[in-house]
């Protein structure tokens, strides 16, 4: 058997299509579009590369994009004074600070010093709060974006097993929660997990969130299982100068035989936590200009 793909850069750009509609018709309702602020500290290609991506597909879904590119050396304070500014501008419904910073900013005290009700990365205690306890709040746009792949592929998910590996307040912990609430009956691992591989294969859903280049083998998929493969892992460049391969922390070929359905990297999780981004920023927006949306078509 033959798992199929799951496209997710195909579901993303169907996503960020409805999200320009609804953008067009706040714009139209509040008089501005909504507007994203991104914030990068230094010069971390692979950083620089995701800035540049968001920022244009929050030009083409019709929002504002504010972008502030700071030097390596920029000063905490600095940092969290720019932050004041951004959570006081009427014009910005969404701030992100991309992550990670250098080691002498305190990731903390930046992600605490955003406007909860602006944090459209829902990094914000505040937000990982509300997620846990059910209330309305900004869910990190990885997890939100591997959920509506999963309902999109299997429906309903009561009572399915699922796995999540990894559990980083950004992807792990929030993906275990979301996937509680829906009922599924959720074992979050990690790296003191004992006997990985059999944990995994009593999994309906498994969502691999490591960082580890091909970790999860294909003989540890339970037959039929839908794998969301959230890592992103560069391999070191064949030559000199050239890009390494990018692979998840799924053996893609190996989860091909037997799952029933398996994201691919690059194509799958990637494209969703942008477009996320924007719905978040969108939806941001609308409770801040206290416009109604269409939350179904989000
Ligand atoms: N597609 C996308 O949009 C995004 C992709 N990513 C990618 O997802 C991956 C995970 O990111 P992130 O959550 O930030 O990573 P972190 O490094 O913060 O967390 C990794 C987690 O994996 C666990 N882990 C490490 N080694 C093992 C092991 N051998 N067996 C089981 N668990 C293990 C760690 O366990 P412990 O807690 O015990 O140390 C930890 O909980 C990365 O590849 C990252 O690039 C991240 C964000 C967005
Ligand atoms: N504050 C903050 N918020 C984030 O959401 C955040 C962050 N910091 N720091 C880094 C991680 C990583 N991340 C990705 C976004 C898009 C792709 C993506 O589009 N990937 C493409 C491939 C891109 C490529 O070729 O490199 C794909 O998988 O198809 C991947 C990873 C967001 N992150």
């Amino acid at each position: 058997m033959t798992a199929s793909i799951i496209d997710g850069k195909a579901f993303a750009a169907a996503l960020r299509e409805r999200i320009a509609t609804q953008v067009a018709s706040f714009h139209e309702a509040a008089g501005r579009a909504p507007g994203l602020a991104v914030v990068l500290v230094g010069e971390d290609p692979a950083s620089a590369v995701y800035v540049r991506s968001k920022h244009k597909a929050t030009v083409a879904a019709g929002m504002g994009s504010f972008e502030h590119k700071l030097s390596a050396d920029v000063s905490q304070d600095e940092l969290l004074a720019l932050i004041d500014t951004l959570n006081a501008d009427d014009r910005i419904d969404g701030i992100l600070v991309q992550l990670p910073l250098p080691d002498h900013i305190d990731e903390r005290a930046v992600t605490t010093r955003i406007d909860p009700d602006k944090d459209v990365d829902g990094f914000h205690p505040v937000n990982a709060g509300r997620l846990a306890t059910g209330l309305y709040g900004f869910v990190p746009c990885t997890p939100l974006g591997c959920l509506m792949l999963l309902k999109d592929q299997l429906g309903d998910l009561a009572g399915l097993d699922a796995v999540v590996i990894g559990r980083s307040n950004i992807v792990g912990k929030p993906m275990a929660a979301l996937l509680t609430k829906e009922s599924c009956t959720v074992t979050l691992a990690h790296s003191k997990t004992k006997d990985l591989s059999s944990v995994v294969r009593r999994a309906d859903i498994v969502v691999a969130a490591v960082g580890r280049a091909e970790m999860i083998k294909g003989d540890w998929i339970k037959p039929g299982a839908t794998v969301i493969d959230v890592g992103i892992n560069r391999e070191a460049a064949p030559v000199e100068g050239s890009n390494g391969r990018l692979v998840g922390d799924v053996d893609f070929a190996g989860a091909m035989q037997v799952a029933g359905a398996v994201t691919p990297v690059p194509g799958g999780v990637g494209p969703m936590t942008i477009a996320v981004l924007l719905r978040n920023t969108l939806v941001s927006a609308h409770r801040r200009a206290r416009v109604p949306y269409d939350k179904d078509a989000l």
